[in-house]
Order: structure tokens, then sequence, then C-alpha cells
């Protein structure tokens, strides 16, 4: 059905709650809005553009690519070709940026046949700048070399002042003081293009990844003059040792020093030269302006780590550690993605209420109002409706073949992700969802991503065994055979460079494979095995609330009802160790009690059960729910009813969209109402609104508490208990997760090597308590 342009057909309410408007999602509406940003620098020319969300969730896609200016061609037949892509009727809107918006405008215009907007350069850079710092998650970082990634928070209100050293051929320099309010305070030649230039002369080399590959292997004491050639020795008393570097490319003329050199040694002597030289400029700007924060932008970084950590150290050497070098993801694309945002708003403007902004999953002028201009106060920035997150997809635009690189994607999310207001996240007790940080870990780092690799292998065994039945046809084949190809293509690139996507965790490991598995068009491989195990344990409820609802004493049912919790954990098609017994169907809840130990270290079940005793009813409790079939039906929801029965709203968290045998939100919202048809006791609570279901804003085996759908968010208020259940949500991430109210974490340890790192054993349980931290 079309309405006003949009096709409505098949339509879904996105959240599942009563009494509330929910948003609308619009899978059909395929209509393009026409939109492509360009930055056409001296060196460079930076694409953005947005596509629809996987299987159209109502999000969108960023995408980023590049290409020589010196083949500006070939750029301008991609953006072409991303036109002819979108819908016949829409006018095409072609933002353009940077010198070559002016040097190649008519270019631009007689190829595209569109409307070229030309927007200010450095209007755009900081406009990408303050977008991306705000909007997207894990996109600021610093760098140091023990620690070469940390993320910074997303930036709330104090992001200015700042200076922006953005380093493309050339270098400028810009003070930011507010939102639209810049200033171009100074600048160098010494930039980019010169490193690429005085290369290439130097080596023949003209390939600039090629030079920085060099870099990393040279020795530039063996063309610099060091302190050392100078004095034989450091020269302690103003401060300089033998290894400073006293005088660039000074080593290569004086004969008596013997220097013996290759082309690496040059590359990495003429980065260290730029880099410094850029580094100390920044550092006296930011000085002479008394601004702390400096952000480095620009093509040139490139995520190298010599560059960062000469930019870094030479910022913390002179300032003395008062001020600060931040990094980012998009450095290349600061202008490009500024001028995307820029003609016709891309975020919904204020008090527009996310009800109406998803209507389409393109984007575009036509459609979102135009953000204000004006600094938005907290309030109203909470009020839009969207979130960025990033997503590192190998699957390329179909870039040809002289693109210079598309550098990952940010898929934007139809919801304001939100932390949990229980969660503990303070300067004294920082939250990190990740238990193990991969990258430091080099030994579990090897493990995770060998045990990634058997893992997927294992899966395409199990669909080729006919084990899923989601996966029978030839077109799913396929497409699980891309699958493979392309996660274990990601694993490898881990392998050679661990940090390529920032921290390693098995979170970030876990969430890649679904983000591999969503990108090749395979929305949810389980389905089958969920609706069939789901069937299963609904069919054997009624029998299992009478068990426990016949336990004559209240401690033994609280007991139960937690233990099968644990024992429906066990269902757990994303474990290596369980997945053939629960393929050949042996697999029931009597043998996952067996199978499960009992450890004092990890099993607190009687404080719980003392709690539910003496302590007063809770009112509110959130439960993270984890996967299809007896976990949720025979575990959480008899636990979630009990609750419920001494007068508590329940609401139960789950997955947003599919990732393994996790039950998903609407999932959950028909197993609810499947189970009010069986059992009174949950249909009235139910009906009295005591047993709600809610999206979670993720769809991963583990869960960030910091980025949580904000209509969850809104939910969760009040609650005096936090339930997390699952490996993924409780041991691999939340592990150590503190509350400002009562928690519980439920999980069974399913893998050896996560039970090894927190000293337990295989089939241990985790079925621990915590009493709100602030009253112990
Ligand atoms: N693959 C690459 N090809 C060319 N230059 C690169 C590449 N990667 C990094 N660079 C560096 O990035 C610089 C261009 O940065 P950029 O921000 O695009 O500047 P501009 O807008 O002036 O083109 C180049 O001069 C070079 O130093
Ligand atoms: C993906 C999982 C976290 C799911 O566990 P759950 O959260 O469902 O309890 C777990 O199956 C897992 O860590 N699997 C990877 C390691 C392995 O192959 O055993
Ligand atoms: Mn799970």
């Amino acid at each position: 059905m079309m309405f006003g342009g949009i096709n409505s057909s098949g339509a879904i309410i996105d959240g599942i709650k009563a009494g509330e408007a929910n948003d609308i999602l619009l899978p059909n509406q395929r209509e393009r809005v026409k939109k492509v940003a360009v930055d056409i620098g001296g060196s460079l020319a930076k694409v953005v553009y947005m596509t629809s969300g996987p299987h159209s969730q109502g999000g969108g896609r960023l995408h980023f690519a590049a290409f020589e200016t010196d083949k500006v061609e070939t750029c301008v037949r991609f953006i072409r070709s991303l036109l002819d892509k979108g819908d016949r009727g829409a006018e095409p809107v072609i933002m353009a940026t940077g010198g070559g918006a002016h040097r190649f405008r008519e270019l631009l215009g007689r190829e595209l046949g569109a409307e070229i907007r030309v927007e200010d350069e450095m209007e755009s850079l900081t406009a990408g700048l303050n977008f991306l710092t705000r909007e997207v998650a894990d996109e600021v970082f610093t760098y140091s070399e023990d620690r070469p990634m940390q993320f910074v928070d997303p930036a709330t209100d104090d992001i200015f002042p700042y200076l922006l050293v953005n380093i493309g051929s050339g270098v400028s320099i810009i003070k930011v003081t507010g939102e639209g309010q810049f200033e171009r305070i100074s600048g160098t030649s010494l930039g980019g293009g010169t490193l690429w230039g005085l290369l290439h002369l130097l080596t023949g080399v003209r390939s600039f990844d090629a030079m920085l590959a060099m870099a990393k292997t040279g020795d530039n004491s063996k063309v610099d003059m060091m302190v050392g050639d100078i004095y034989g020795a450091d020269y302690g008393k103003i401060g300089l040792k033998a290894t400073n570097i006293a005088s660039s490319m000074g080593g290569v003329y004086r004969k008596t020093l013997d220097k013996e050199y290759g082309e690496a040694d040059i590359a990495r002597s003429l980065l260290y030269m730029v880099s410094n030289n850029i580094g100390q400029i920044a550092y006296l700007n930011a000085q002479l302006h008394g601004i702390r924060q400096i952000y480095f932008g620009g093509y040139f970084i490139r995520g190298h780590p010599l560059t960062m950590h000469t930019l870094s150290y030479a910022i913390n050497f002179w300032s003395r550690g008062e001020m600060r070098a931040l990094f980012l993801r998009h450095e290349g694309f600061l202008g490009a993605t500024g001028a995307f945002f820029r003609g016709g708003g891309m975020l919904p403007a204020q008090g527009c209420s996310p009800t109406t902004t998803p209507t389409t999953p393109e984007f575009g002028a036509d459609v979102i109002p135009r953000a204000p201009r004006a600094r938005r106060t907290p309030g109203e920035r909470r009020a839009r409706a969207y979130s960025f997150t990033e997503n590192f997809s190998l699957v390329a635009p179909p870039i040809p073949g002289d693109a210079v690189g598309a550098l990952g994607m940010l898929d934007r999310e139809p919801a304001r992700l939100v932390a949990l207001p229980q969660l503990v996240n303070t300067s004294a007790q920082p939250y990190q969802p990740d238990t193990v940080d991969l990258s430091q870990e080099p030994q579990q780092q090897e493990y995770w991503i060998s045990a990634m690799e058997r893992n997927t292998h294992g899966l395409l065994g199990l669909a080729e065994s006919g084990a899923l039945p989601s996966c029978g046809g030839a077109e799913s084949r396929q497409r699980l055979a891309r699958f493979v190809a392309l996660y274990l293509e990601h694993l490898r690139r881990l392998r050679d460079r661990p940090l390529a996507y920032g921290a390693m965790s098995v979170r970030g490991l876990l969430g890649l494979r679904e983000q591999c598995l969503h990108e090749v068009g395979l929305e949810d491989i389980f389905a089958g095995v969920k609706q069939r195990e789901t069937d299963a344990a609904l069919a054997a409820l009624p029998a299992l609330l009478a068990q426990t609802d016949a336990l004559p004493a209240a401690d033994d049912r609280v007991r139960r009802l937690l233990h099968n919790v644990l024992a429906g954990n066990m269902f757990d098609w994303g474990s290596t160790a369980l997945r053939e017994e629960l393929a050949d169907g042996s697999m029931d809840l009597a043998r996952a009690h067996a199978r499960i130990r009992w450890d004092s270290a990890f099993d607190n079940t009687d404080r719980f059960v003392r709690r539910m005793a003496a302590g007063p009813a809770y009112e509110r409790a959130v439960v993270f729910v984890d996967n299809s079939g007896a976990d949720v039906c025979l575990g959480v929801l008899p636990f979630a009813r009990m609750l419920a029965q001494r007068g508590a709203t329940v609401v139960l968290a789950a997955n947003s969209r599919p990732a393994l045998n996790d039950v998903t939100a609407p999932e959950l919202q028909a197993i609810v109402a499947r189970a009010a048809a069986i059992d009174p006791a949950i249909a009235a609570a139910a009906a009295a609104g005591r047993l709600a279901v809610c999206a979670t804003g993720s769809s991963g085996p583990c869960l960030d508490l910091r980025k949580l759908d904000e209509r969850l968010v809104r939910l969760c208020r009040g609650a005096d208990l936090v339930a997390i259940v699952g490996m993924g949500r409780a041991i691999h991430s939340n592990y150590r997760a503190r509350f400002t109210c009562d928690a519980l974490k439920l999980a069974v340890f399913k893998n050896q090597m996560a039970a090894d790192a927190a000293g337990a054993h295989m089939y241990d349980a985790l079925c621990w308590y915590d009493a709100c931290c602030c009253c112990s």
C-alpha cells in the first residue's frame, strides 16, 4: 500500500509495549533519496553515501570510499553508479566540498546530471567532526603504545573549545569554540602531500600505502643525525637523549658517520619529520589559545600507529600531559561527512517524535526536516531518535579497481542508545562491558580467533547435515558460503592486525559474526531451530509449572525456578561443546540439570533465596533474556511469573534482531502471548501490565549496558532488580558490572577458556546474587 509515496506494505511495529506510540518501520519502502557527498582535496576525493540498513530495519548505513584526485573521473563514475541504483523519480543531490568542489564543479554537474551544492570546506570539516564525536560510539580515541586505542566516551556538552588539526595534502589548524563557530588560526605546508611527494622522489614508490608499510620496518637513525651522532652520548643537561633526532635526514651527508641506508629507513625518517613538526605546531597553537583538546583529522593519519604515536608523544611531551591528542576512526572523512549532513539535515529536528521519523529507511532533504543549526540542549539532544554504531564490513560497495579504500561503515540504528540507569559507571568504578581485553592477552586472543574459526566451520557442518531447517535452500547455502568466507577473512585480518577494529573482545568477535551474517543477507539462520525448540518448550511448560507450584516450601520454589534458568542456558547453539547434543536432540532439561556443577565461588543461590524470603518484595525487575526454547520458556518465564505473582512488574529485555538462537523481542512477545493462553498466572500478569517485553536495541550474543534502546531504559526506571541471563551477557560481558540495585547474573560456563579465565570449571553455574551496591 502506498501512502504519500511511501510503501507501507509489510509495515511492522518496532517496539512492543502497551500504551505508548511505537515506531513504525516500513520494510518494503525502497525509495532511495539520491544524496551523495564528495570532498575533493589536493590528493584524494572522499565519498560518503547512505544505504538502507540490512533488510530495511529502518536504519541506514553510511559508506565511506576514497579515490585519488588524479583519477577524479573514476570517482565520478562511482558516484554515477550509486545514483543509477536509486529511484528514478528522485532528484539527485550532490553535496560537494574541498577545493575540487570548485575546480570540478562543472564536470560533476555534467557527468552526474545533478544539482551540485557546494559547501564550505572548513564548515564541513568541523560539522563532520562535531557529528562523529557526538553521535558515533567508539569513534574518538587516544593513542599510546601500551594502550593503543583507548576510546573516549561520547562527548557531552563540553567538547568545545577544541583544536582540529587536519592533515591532508597540507595542514589546517582550526580553533572551534562552538557549533559553527571556528577560525583557521594556523597551518603548515609541510603535510601529507609533502611526505607523499618527497617519498616518491626519493624511493620511486608511488603508492602511499606501500610507503607506509616500508616505514614500519625502517630505521630512521640510519639517515637522521641523532643527538648521539653529535655528542657521542646523551645531552642530559638539556633533556636530550642520544636516541633523539637532532636533524631529520641530517645523517646522510656526513661521510664520517658512515650510515648505510635503504628506502625503508628514508620512509620512516620522513614520516617522523612530518609528524613531529605537525605535533609541535599543534602544541604551540593549542598553548597560544589555551586549548587542551586536540583532534587530529585528515587522510594522512589512516590509523597508522607510527604517525599517531609521534603526534601523541609530541603533544604529551611538550604539554607535560596537560593536553590530549585525540584521533578518530573516520579521520579522513570529516569534510565529506559534514557536507553529507549539511544540505538538508539528516538528523530529525528537535521535538520530532520517534514515531514519525523512521517512516522511510532512506534519508535525505525531502524526507527528514533540517536539523537546527543552533546548539542543542541536552534534553533536545536526547530527543533525537538515532544512534550510529560502527560496522566493519569487508563487503565493499562496488568500488572500481582504483578506489583507495572503503574504510568501514556506520550503521544508523532507529533508536537512541542510552545507559541502563542502574548501571554503576563512575570515575571511581568505571563500567567496561568486556570481561577480557583480548588485545592485552595474546594467548586468549589466539584462542578466541581459533575458536571462532572452528565454530564457523562447525556452523557450516550443521547446515550441511540438515540441522538448520532455515538454511536448506540452495540460495541460503550460497549465502552461507559467502558468510564463512567473509567472517574467516575478518578473522585473518584480526590475526594480522589485532587492533584493526579497536580493542578486541569476545563481544566484538561474536558481534562481528552476526554482522557478517546479516551482511550476506542471512538474517536468521536459527529461525527454524528456535521455532522447534520453543514449540517443544511451551508444550512442556504446564507440567513444569505444576511441578514447581507443588513444591511445599517457598524457598525450594525460588531455588528450583532459579536453577531452571541455569539448566535452560545449556540450550546454546553457539557453544561448540554443546551443539552436537542439541542437534541430535539428546539434550533435555534433566540432562542439563545433571551436567551443571555447583561451586560456591560462583553460586550463592541461598543468598537470593534468603533475600526473597526476608526482604521487601521487588517492585520492578528487568530481565535480560537469552536463548529461545527451554532457556526463555522453561527458565526465564516461570521465574518472571514468580516475581510477578509477588507483586513485581517484570520487563523482559530481548535482542532487537536475531543473533544465534537468542530469542528476539518480537518472538518473545509471541511466546508470552502463547504462554498466557496456557497459564492463568502468566495471563493475569500480562493483562495487568506486569509482564512486558521490550527490545534492547542490541543484536549480538553479548551486551553493552551503556547502549540500550531508550524506550527500554524508560521502562527500567525504578527497577530494583536487574537479572542478566546467559554466557554472552553475563560472562563474556558484564561479569564485573555493578548496579545501584539488586542484581542476578545467571549463566553456565560452557567454554573452557571462559571458565579458565574466571577460575571456574566447565559447566559450573554462575548463579550470582549481588545486593544493591549502595546498600552493602
Ligand atoms: N592510500 C593513500 N593514497 C594517497 N594518499 C594517502 C593514502 N593514504 C593516506 N594518504 C595521505 O593522505 C593525504 C591526503 O589527505 P586528505 O585528507 O585526503 O587531504 P586532501 O583533502 O588535501 O586531499 C595524502 O597527501 C597522503 O599523505
Ligand atoms: C555465543 C555464546 C556466548 C552464547 O552463549 P549464551 O549467551 O547463549 O549463554 C557462547 O555459545 C559462546 O561463547 N560461544 C563461542 C565459543 C564456543 O564455540 O564454545
Ligand atoms: Mn544466547
